[in-house]
């Protein structure tokens, strides 16, 4: 071979069936950290890296989203129809396709080979868990499995170290050239039922058993949705209560922290930048990385286990009763994340308009950035007793907040979808096998989502606290003076121009100067509120002590009414942003905006009103 082709980079992509652990291999190979999860549809765009074999051979390694076949249409199995036929705009037909399997669902995954195979192109074959299916009890002939099909066949354990060392070695001597056609003119079905029955071996059914019991619950109609309120319910309680210590550990910290500086920097500009400005505003928000990171560790033990289908499944019916079916609960559920890959994850759901009422109601869901809003309030002016001397009021309030925002968005999914005649279509998911979550993935997960949040804290929340110092620290008050400082400030002006929108709903000048900035990240309108209140010049340090400030200075009706307004919050861009890139116009972002912004006026206007009528107001 001349050493041109030697250089150039070879172009494979990893093609399969979802959840076969193409993005597992991808990561494993390339050292990347794509999200991996245990349900079908995770990959929904491509991604790419890059790898060098043993011998020096660099490869450009493509992970795509999976697909069951190559005819099917939903947007992100489309990626994957398109990039191997070659047909992806700006992306030549890869080399080598690398058709991965579950070794533990040949039924199903062969099939899909086999139709990657019809398309003539050099391809290899990986069968990957073969860890699970030895547990299984499952024994394949692998010499006789790649004679029969024609194509190298290697085993892999994406998520072991080292696990892909047998494709890695392939990867030095790939095909250059694709199968020729299989002999004889049988269909694929036959050609899987002859496969399966040369070459794999599989003695008991013992392990399937136990799922199977296990399913029986789970999926039950009545026992099943009992389960899935239970650990919806234990998820929020759990949020208060375990994150209590380390969220008073990082509350003591900044305090002490804010307090140093405060002593030792002379009285000035620059202390009360710092004080006011960087620490009250960021360290705010940082006291709720314990309460995220809690949320995160359930969805992600959630999405390890298997667990996800099986809800959407036991929704289905419920959902239909909305409009929706149950493929739209996985991209819901990820926006009770970020509604940013919740809507990218809507790539999988077939149907044109049930993708759209799916795009259009994710912001509904409650999005962690809303929690610091939430518990702030919460802590502020719900007392913190116990229940039935079994749970917290702090925890079932922030249920009920999280169930207010599922019910108004099965309302307006109802809404929508009332134009159109309902899609009669039996929900088709693949049910994963039950894993219990590895250690270490969880670990890595949480690191990364702590990354995020801190990464916001310190870029937006600095900047927009900073920003919001200065502008509520200059001009300066005019001598003789008499009310605070703040309210001759460029913020006090702002505030009292914008308030006559919001005085109606109850909110004060401070709640709408904290809505502007809070447009660019939710939870800084925390990081706003405790830096306009601490150059408001409380003469406690404002760092830590934004709850105390609130439950003195602002009624209960108020409190509850920004609640309500925060159920709907309208306002972030990047989930605007993400819905003129998935809907490819201005138009739906228009219509979620308005919506959003209707809904949360409303309901603040409602919840002021009558927690004014119920004593609720002004002392
Ligand atoms: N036991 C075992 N689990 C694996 C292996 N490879 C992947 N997994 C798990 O299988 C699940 C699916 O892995 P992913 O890499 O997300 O699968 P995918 O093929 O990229 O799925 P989509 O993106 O939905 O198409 C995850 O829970 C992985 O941890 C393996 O070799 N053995
Ligand atoms: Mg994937």
């Amino acid at each position: 071979m001349d050493a041109m082709v030697e250089n150039l980079p070879l172009r494979a992509a990893l093609v399969g069936n979802p959840n076969c652990g193409k993005t597992a291999l991808f990561n494993q190979l390339t050292g990347s950290r794509q999200k991996v999860a245990n349900y079908a549809g995770v990959t929904v765009e491509r991604k790419e890296g890059r790898l060098t074999t043993p011998s020096g051979r660099a490869v450009r390694l493509l992970d795509l989203p999976g697909a069951y076949s190559l005819t099917a249409t939903s947007p992100d199995e489309a990626v994957t129809r398109d990039v191997c036929a070659g047909r992806y705009r700006g992306e030549p037909a890869p080399e080598l396709l690398i058709c991965v399997l579950s070794a533990t669902n040949l039924r199903l995954h062969l099939r899909f080979a086999l139709e990657v195979r019809q398309l003539g192109r050099p391809m290899i074959v990986v069968l990957n868990m073969l860890d699970a299916a030895r547990k299984q009890g499952l024994a394949i002939d692998v010499p006789r499995l790649q004679q029969e099909l024609g194509v190298p066949v290697v085993t892999a354990v994406a998520i072991r170290k080292n696990g892909a060392s047998d494709l890695l070695d392939l990867l030095d001597h790939p095909p250059l050239v694709g199968p020729a056609p299989l002999p004889g003119n049988e269909d694929i079905h036959a050609t899987v039922r002859r496969l399966l029955a040369d070459c794999v071996t599989r003695p008991s059914a013992v392990a399937e058993e136990v799922e199977d019991r296990l399913d029986r619950w789970v999926l039950h109609p009545v026992w099943g949705l009992l389960i899935l309120f239970a650990l919806m319910f234990v998820m929020f309680q759990a949020v208060f209560s375990w994150a209590q210590p380390p969220m008073d550990a990082v509350d003591a910290l900044v305090t002490g922290f804010g307090e140093t500086v405060r002593h030792i920097l002379p009285d000035g500009v620059l202390q009360s930048l710092l004080v006011d400005g960087v620490i009250a505003g960021a360290g705010t928000v940082i006291v709720y990385l314990p309460q995220i990171l809690i949320l995160f560790l359930w969805i992600l033990v959630l999405e390890e286990s298997g667990y996800l289908p099986r809800a959407a499944f036991l929704l289905d019916r419920i959902m239909a009763s909305a409009g929706l079916s149950g493929r739209s609960f996985i991209p819901l559920l990820s926006s009770f994340a970020c509604a940013v890959p919740g809507i990218m994850a809507t790539r999988t759901i077939q149907n044109p308009r049930d993708r759209l009422t799916t795009i259009l109601i994710a912001p509904l869901m409650t999005c962690s950035a809303r929690l610091p809003v939430y518990t702030l309030l919460i802590a502020a002016f719900i007392p913190d007793r116990s229940v039935g001397g079994l749970f917290n009021l702090h925890g079932l309030v922030l249920f009920g907040l999280y169930i207010a925002a599922i019910l108004s968005a099965l309302i307006v999914a109802w809404v929508l979808k009332r134009g159109g005649k309902a899609t009669e279509h039996p929900l088709l998911l693949e049910l994963p096998a039950y894993r219990l979550p590895n250690l270490r993935d969880l670990g890595l997960g949480l690191w990364q989502r702590a990354v995020i949040f801190l990464s916001r804290v310190g870029t937006i929340i600095v900047t927009v606290s900073v920003l919001l110092w200065a502008l509520s620290s200059f001009p300066a008050p005019p001598t003789g003076a008499t009310a605070p400082a703040i309210d001759y400030s460029l913020v006090g002006m702002i505030g009292h121009w914008i308030l006559p929108v919001f005085a109606p709903i109850g909110f004060t000048w401070q709640i709408c100067v904290a809505l502007i900035p809070g447009l660019a990240a939710r939870e800084v309108a925390v990081s706003a509120l405790a830096t306009v209140y601490a150059t408001g010049g409380s003469d406690t340090d404002a760092a830590a002590q934004l709850t105390p400030i609130l439950s003195a200075q602002w009624s209960l009706a108020t409190a509850l009414s920004l609640l309500a307004w925060y159920v709907f919050a309208p306002q972030c861009f990047s989930t605007l942003a993400v819905i003129r890139r998935e809907t490819g116009g201005w138009k739906m972002v228009t219509v979620t905006a308005t919506y959003l912004f209707g809904l949360a006026y409303a309901a603040s206007f409602v919840t002021w009103r009558v927690a004014l009528a119920l004593g609720g107001g002004p002392s």
